[in-house]
């Protein structure tokens, strides 16, 4: 399955409800610092509302509850991992995304078989605190040479403007939070987005 090449992020299913109708395909929920039991309803809504428009829904962090609810994909990070199940996970038949930083952290995940692998900071990013810096476009470059057929998605300070040469550098994917959110009309900056990426 080719996944959509805009990949925005959001913290509540009502930001799905603003976005899908607008031609999204492909979106994750990413609710930090609630508990599970906050976050099951969130996940149930966002699943239904993915499915009414034939979007791919990427749940952060909640393994368990992706589980749960039939959904397809997982978006986990190097300490997500510490805890995942794994092995559980694919028996419930769900894809696997992997955040990298650093070619210890590629390596773990290439490791693991995963079914994308997201770098970044890209740019810097102030959505949250990072140890790392910003990686650059030539880091990208040397991510999809070492990653080959596997999808590339680049993250961290990604705009609209920032789009384009992320993909010639390598990315196959671009996702981003606050570009959307933090914007004075975010439905226009979701359609703006949709334009650069298809
Ligand atoms: C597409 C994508 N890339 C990276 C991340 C970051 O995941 P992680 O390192 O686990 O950090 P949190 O998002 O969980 O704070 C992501 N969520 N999505
Ligand atoms: C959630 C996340 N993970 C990152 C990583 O590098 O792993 S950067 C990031 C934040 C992305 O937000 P924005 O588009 O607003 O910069
Ligand atoms: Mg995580």
């Amino acid at each position: 399955m080719k996944l959509d090449r805009f990949y925005p992020i959001f913290d509540s299913p009502e930001w799905l409800e603003r976005t899908l109708p607008l031609g999204v395909k492909l979106v994750q929920l990413r609710i930090k610092d609630r508990p599970e039991d906050e976050v099951r309803p969130m996940v149930a809504q966002a699943q239904a509302l993915c499915r009414h428009h034939g979007a791919v829904l990427v749940v952060n962090d909640h393994w368990r509850l992706a589980i749960e609810h039939g959904c397809d994909w997982v978006h986990l990070g190097q300490e997500d991992l510490d805890e995942a199940d794994l092995p559980a996970i694919r028996r419930a038949g769900i894809n696997v995304g992997i955040s990298t930083h650093d070619h210890a952290e590629l390596d773990r995940a290439l490791s693991l078989g995963p079914d994308y692998v997201a770098l970044g900071p890209v740019y810097p990013t102030i959505l949250k605190q990072m140890k790392w810096q910003q990686q650059g476009l030539a880091r990208v470059t040397e991510w999809k040479r070492l990653i080959g057929d596997l999808p590339l998605v680049a993250i961290g300070g990604m705009s609209v403007a920032r789009a384009a040469g992320a993909f010639q550098a390598g990315a196959d994917i671009v996702s981003a939070v606050t570009d959307i959110t933090l914007n004075t009309d975010p439905e226009a900056r979701v359609r703006d987005w949709i334009e650069v990426t298809r």
